[in-house]
């Protein structure tokens, strides 16, 4: 059977002034993949999203979704970043449907179909009794989870992920990321997920690009055979790990 190829990244490029960074790299992602991207540090992991979702001109190549260019306007593209991003004076539900009004002219959404779409993101991760409530009263846990409704109250079809969980502590942060999992494979989403942690890579990943120093070129693609759940302590996943971190370690 041919899996659908949900991104396409080809011959991309990207410099700051001298600097080059990423230097022809074509990869692709199938539709409801995880794809996890390791690399050492500075090797452009932040750079490509950046040229991904147009923060910055890129030299050449070109990035497609579907088989067109990326259109952040007309595609649902979302995203979950480093920072907690969930707004102090915004309720829970505010926050979700912040979400939405990006696209408000897109979508062309009444008030009332904004509610029931923030609802069900709501209780897609179980805070549907606390969508009157603001982000001072919820711990943690739950204002990571008010960033996951926000990011799937579009539906989204891709979903980018930058070191999302690189502040909490690692029972919060496996928990957390069983959950997006589940909702992902739930949902059939696209995720490209950027980590520097080779064991949240090997944990989350269906597979894994591993990038060389820069200027960065891909250096394997793995795919990860490991059944879900994954079970940190086993002697696979050790093994797995352990070899992702030699490729990185090599230079
Ligand atoms: N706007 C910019 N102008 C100049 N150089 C930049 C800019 N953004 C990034 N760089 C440089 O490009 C390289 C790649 O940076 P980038 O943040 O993409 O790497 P990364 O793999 O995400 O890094 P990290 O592992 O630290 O998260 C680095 O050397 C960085 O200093």
């Amino acid at each position: 059977m041919c899996e659908q190829i949900k991104v396409q990244v080809k011959n991309l490029t990207k410099s700051y002034g001298e600097l080059l960074v990423l230097d022809n790299v074509s990869f692709e992602v199938k539709k409801g993949e995880f794809l996890c991207i390791v690399g050492p540090t500075g090797c452009g992991k932040t750079t490509f999203l950046n040229s991904l979702t147009k923060l910055h001109d890129i030299d050449s190549g070109e990035i497609l979704l579907d088989s067109v260019p990326v259109n952040l306007k007309k595609q649902s593209i979302a995203y979950i970043f480093q920072e907690n991003s969930v707004l102090s004076w915004r309720t829970v539900a505010e926050n979700v449907a912040l979400g939405l009004e990006f696209k408000k002219k897109e979508l062309a959404l009444t008030k009332n179909e904004i509610k029931k779409k923030v609802r069900d993101a709501l209780s897609i991760v179980g805070l549907l009794k606390f969508e009157n409530y603001y982000p001072n009263q919820l711990s943690a846990s739950m204002l990571q989870r008010v960033v996951i409704a926000r990011a799937f109250v579009i539906a989204p079809e891709l979903l980018l992920m930058d070191e999302p969980y690189g502040q909490l502590d690692i029972n919060l942060r496996f928990r957390l990321e069983d959950e997006v999992v589940k909702i992902c494979k739930q949902f059939n989403t696209t995720v490209i997920f950027i980590t520097h942690n080779l064991e949240e890579a090997v944990y989350v990943g269906d597979r894994i690009l591993i990038l060389t120093n820069k200027p960065s070129k891909i250096k394997e693609e793995l795919e990860n055979p490991l059944p879900r759940p994954r079970d940190v302590t086993s002697s696979e996943f050790i093994k797995l790990r352990e070899y992702v971190t030699d490729q990185i370690r090599w230079w």
